[in-house]
């Protein structure tokens, strides 16, 4: 666990960049520190690895302060990742992950073969191992950014806006992985980030910050979009709140009505459509109870003319119809708290 006593950083100009930051990030857990720019998230996340030091107050490791120990002790248990990867453009990709393991003194055939495995478990195909940084997309670089950072196996992993300059469909992949790679390996993680819809994604606790490093609010994600702190929370979260909850709202408790009361055209257990009394098919859309939330299951009846949503299985598999009413029962519970 990290922990952060009355969290004071002012520059030597003066600047107070974190005020008075008081939170704990939970072992197993991925904190997120979000709000605009120069709100004091990056020097916050600096000052776990020292590469900052506060001007007051304290930051615990696992009950430890972290300035009691000496910098190269501390950063061996604590991978870094920032935007662009930062890696040695002049070593392979292979040797790049390899290097912390490397420095702790691992034989080089070890270390490469860590870095290996790695690669494969950030999703990365072993063939770019011998390549060089500039050879590979910038969604690529930040996999191999995120692997390296895991190459020594440190507990506490510390990412600063890691997939802020990929495209969007690139850093949802990212984010998609991130989230897989965490159920595996449970670090303790602190997060930076600027977009709200990220630290929701991700966050198993959020930390909304203020300019001038005051904690505007610290919650989960359902309990930020329901229960905002105050007008800069609402603000900070924007538009499409009320929605945005449902990505929260469990679907298995919804009523499934069987589908040969309905127009839904099935074939071999799959979905095939809505068939319309002119014959034509129209696409149905799909969710699976249990794994995707209210909003999914909103969003498949919305794109069915029928307004209607399908229920299926892993394998996709109908398991029933959930009709406009059995939704709209499901969202006035939610209306109702
Ligand atoms: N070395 C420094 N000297 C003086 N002021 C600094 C220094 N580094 C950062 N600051 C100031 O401290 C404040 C917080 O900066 P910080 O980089 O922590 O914010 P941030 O929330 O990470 O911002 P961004 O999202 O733009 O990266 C800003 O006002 C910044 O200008």
């Amino acid at each position: 666990m990290i922990t952060f006593e009355s969290v004071t950083k002012r520059y030597a100009d003066g600047t107070v960049a974190v005020d008075g930051l008081s939170l704990e990030a939970p072992t197993g857990e991925i904190t997120v520190f979000v709000g605009p720019s120069g709100c004091g998230k990056t020097t916050s996340l600096r000052m776990i690895n020292r590469m900052i030091d506060p001007t007051e107050g304290r930051i615990l490791l696992d009950g430890t302060d972290v300035t009691t120990i000496d910098p190269p002790t501390l950063r061996r248990g604590i991978g870094y990742v920032i935007q662009q990867a930062g890696l040695f453009p002049h070593r392979k990709i292979v040797d790049n992950v390899a290097t912390v393991p490397f420095l702790l003194g691992w034989d080089k055939r070890k270390a490469k073969d860590r870095a290996m495995e790695l690669l494969e478990r950030v999703g990365l195909d072993p063939k770019l191992a011998q390549r060089y940084p500039f050879q590979l997309s910038g969604g690529q670089q930040q996999r191999v950014g995120v692997a390296r950072a895991l190459a020594a196996d440190p507990p506490v992993l510390l990412m600063d806006e890691p997939f802020s300059a990929v495209d969007p469909i690139v850093r949802t992949s990212l984010q998609d992985e991130l989230i897989r790679l965490q159920s595996e390996l449970q670090k303790t993680i602190v997060f930076v980030t600027h977009d709200i819809d990220e630290a929701i994604k991700l966050g198993d606790r959020v930390a909304v910050l203020r300019v001038g490093g005051k904690l505007a609010q610290l919650a989960d994600p359902r309990t930020l979009l329901s229960e905002p702190a105050d007008d800069f929370v609402r603000d900070f979260l924007g538009r499409d709140r009320g929605i945005r909850r449902l990505q929260f709202v469990a679907t298995d408790g919804l009523e499934l009505s069987d589908p040969a009361d309905t127009s839904l055209d099935v074939q071999d257990g799959r979905p095939v459509g809505w068939r319309r009394d002119s014959g034509e098919l129209e696409p149905a859309g799909t969710f699976v109870p249990g794994r995707d939330s209210l909003r999914s299951a909103l969003d498949a009846a919305l794109l069915s003319p029928s307004g209607a949503a399908v229920a299926v299985d892993a394998d996709g598999k109908v398991l029933g119809v959930v009709s406009r009413q059995a939704l709209d029962k499901a969202l006035s519970e939610v209306a109702d708290g």
